[in-house]
């Protein structure tokens, strides 16, 4: 089984999408996830009941040394007590919680935990040792910047250049949508020699509704490197229910090949993009694109969906400013 194979819907038995049924692609359950980290997948007593292949590059050991341990066997137990004490307290209901595990004495990792149906997901990544005091001064910033903007356009043109500040990623645009759901980028902050994407539309087809409806309920969504071959999940399907575990929300989620190929064409090595949402529907994305592979650590992105959450406030009383002036 080539890599691309694992990655065609086909492999979880899909349908074969080609550009004219872009929404029938079933993004949420790709079976594999992006190699830059590992995912496992418990059950709600904290036992290992699938593990992404690549497990042993983060945490020492194979998925067949994994499969079937309590998580307590593997990670350092008090932090897994953290861990229990979290899904003891209810947990947040559809939120992540985020955290820092230890697999041995030199595998300290940043850790992402959230419900997946009645399965949990927890995804491990390898920690940012330059996460400097500087990061929270850009954080700062970023936020008196967004407050102070005098209207919605000036709002994304900064969210735009904060983002970019933030992130380091060689483009950054706010991308709004229409009634169609086709999309316009409204704003953009970009290295100089990038041609330039502002005031381009483009067709609802870019981002099917399925995506669309994904990104309402997950606010962000990295894919690190376009070209790397992703981690299938061992066993493919979960072994009590026999079907694949949702990754709608995981960090780690493999990207479709679709949008790889799509990224591809339009000389994109990494793409972040974040929900701006109103009143429960996508109004629109930061979308960033980095020419070549790009990771952003978990304490990056979890300052970025705070970013993103005070800009959906900011755009909300910009566009009830422009309404209350007609
Ligand atoms: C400058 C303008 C600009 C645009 C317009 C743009 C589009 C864009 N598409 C996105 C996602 C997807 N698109 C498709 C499918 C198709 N897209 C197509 O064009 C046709 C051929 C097609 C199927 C036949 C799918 C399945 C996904 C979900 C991917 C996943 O989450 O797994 C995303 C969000 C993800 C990201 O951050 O990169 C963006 C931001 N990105 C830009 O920068």
């Amino acid at each position: 089984m080539t890599d691309a194979d694992l990655l065609s819907p086909q492999y979880l038995g899909g349908p074969t999408v080609d550009t004219t049924n872009c929404e029938r692609e079933p993004i949420h359950i790709p079976g594999s996830v992006q190699p830059h980290g590992v995912l496992l997948v418990l059950s709600h007593d904290l036992t290992i009941l699938q593990a992404s292949a690549n497990a042993r590059t983060l945490l020492g050991l194979d998925p067949d040394e994994l499969l079937g341990q309590p998580l307590g066997h593997v990670a350092e137990q008090r932090e897994v007590q953290a861990l229990r004490r979290f899904l003891d307290s209810g947990g947040y209901a559809g939120g992540q919680f985020t955290s820092t595990l230890r697999f041995g004495p030199r595998r300290e990792l940043d850790a992402t935990v959230q419900r997946s149906g009645d399965r949990l997901l927890l995804e491990l990544e390898p920690r940012d040792p330059d996460t400097s005091s500087e990061f929270y001064h850009v954080i700062k910033n970023a936020l008196s910047a967004l407050e102070t903007a005098p209207d919605l356009a000036s709002l994304t043109q900064r969210a735009a250049e904060q983002v970019r500040a933030l992130t380091g990623f060689d483009r950054v645009m706010i991308y709004r949508f229409a009634p169609d759901d086709s999309g316009l980028v409204i704003a953009e902050a970009k290295q100089p020699e990038l041609h330039p994407f502002l005031g381009h539309r483009f067709p609802e087809s870019d981002i099917p509704r399925q995506a669309r409806a994904l990104y309402v309920q997950h606010l962000i969504r990295l894919t690190a490197d376009v070209n790397a071959a992703p981690a299938p999940l061992v066993p493919v399907l979960d072994p009590e229910s026999g079907q694949p575990v949702n990754l709608g929300g995981a960090v780690l989620r493999s990207t479709s090949p679709v949008h790889l190929q799509y990224l591809r064409n339009m000389g994109v090595g990494s793409s972040l993009s974040v929900s701006i949402v109103q009143d429960g529907r996508l109004w629109g994305l930061i979308s960033c694109h980095h020419t070549t592979g790009r990771v952003i650590s978990q304490p990056t992105r979890s300052a970025l969906e705070f970013l993103a959450r005070v800009l959906n406030l900011q755009v909300k009383a910009k566009l009830e400013q422009e309404i209350a002036q007609f």
